[in-house]
């Protein structure tokens, strides 16, 4: 069974369509991204697999988690379903992680609750997670805010880690850190998961050191898909040649003599 199977997905915002009929299959322990300009209906794509759409939005189509259609479902559903079948790592982890609770509890919540673990081996296995993720020694107990930006988003690796679910939904899970937590974060991404991965980026670095394919969304509908090698060296879409035009034209500018 695929990890995750979107039917001509659509989703309304505000009566403007900003997912218009998206088709995609990720198949068991398959790691695709899933890339496109600013306002492409990236995230809305991304919330609408984790069953976070905002209230003002309207999905019709299909979006099968596992064996679980998340269209039309209950709020009991998708509550089920989250943590257990699919799980997301959001941008900006500071905003997940509630602020006044040791973070090592907060790892340790998916596992007492979705997993039935007691709340020491709970503990055992949240420390191991939070070390797995590259954190020191001490962390579980450390809050939030005395944690640095990287770090929360390695905490918030580790309790996505802890629900062991079958899709891993990232959005933009390096966007707030600078490019050299950022590769560290990724390394450890790449080292870490064993599941599905659906890796919402526009960064190309990310696509690749994480990706084996690749779908590209312009204006709510995917132009372009396949293995990540062969979409970034030999695009067939203008709006993939335009984002490999723009990560290409990164090179620094050589004063003239
Ligand atoms: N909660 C919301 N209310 C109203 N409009 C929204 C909401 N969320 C997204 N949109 C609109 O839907 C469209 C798609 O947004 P989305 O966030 O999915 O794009 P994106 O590809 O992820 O862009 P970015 O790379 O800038 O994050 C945009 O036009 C955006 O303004």
């Amino acid at each position: 069974m695929p990890a995750l199977e979107l039917l001509d997905l659509r989703v309304v915002v505000d009566g403007h369509p900003a997912v218009d009929g998206v088709d995609m299959v990720v198949g068991a322990g398959e790691r695709w991204g899933l890339i496109g300009a600013s306002g492409a209906g990236k995230s809305l794509t991304a919330a609408a697999v984790a069953g976070l759409l905002p209230p003002a939005a309207h999905a019709t189509g299909s979006v099968r988690v596992g064996d679980t259609e998340l269209v039309g479902a209950a709020g009991s559903t998708l509550q089920r379903t989250r943590g257990r079948a699919v799980t997301l790592v959001a941008q900006d982890s500071a905003t997940a992680l509630h602020p006044l609770v040791p973070v090592g509890r907060q790892v340790a919540a998916p596992l007492r609750h979705l997993h039935g673990l007691t709340r020491r081996a709970a503990a055992t296995r949240a420390d191991d997670l939070l070390a797995e993720v590259g954190l020191p020694d001490g962390t579980a107990r450390a809050r939030p805010a005395q944690l640095s930006g990287g770090q929360r988003q390695r905490v918030a690796l580790a309790a996505a880690l802890a629900c062991d679910a079958d899709l891993l939904v990232a959005d933009e899970p390096t966007a707030a850190l600078d490019p050299t937590v950022a590769r560290d974060l990724l390394a450890q991404l790449d080292r870490s998961i064993h599941s599905a991965l659906l890796l919402v980026t526009h960064d190309l670095t990310a696509l690749t050191a994480v990706c084996e394919h690749v779908a590209v969304l312009d204006h709510g509908r995917i132009v372009e898909r396949g293995p990540v090698a062969t979409v970034l060296t030999d695009p067939q879409h203008e709006r993939t040649r335009a984002l490999v035009d723009a990560a290409r034209s990164l090179v620094p500018r050589t004063r003239p003599a």
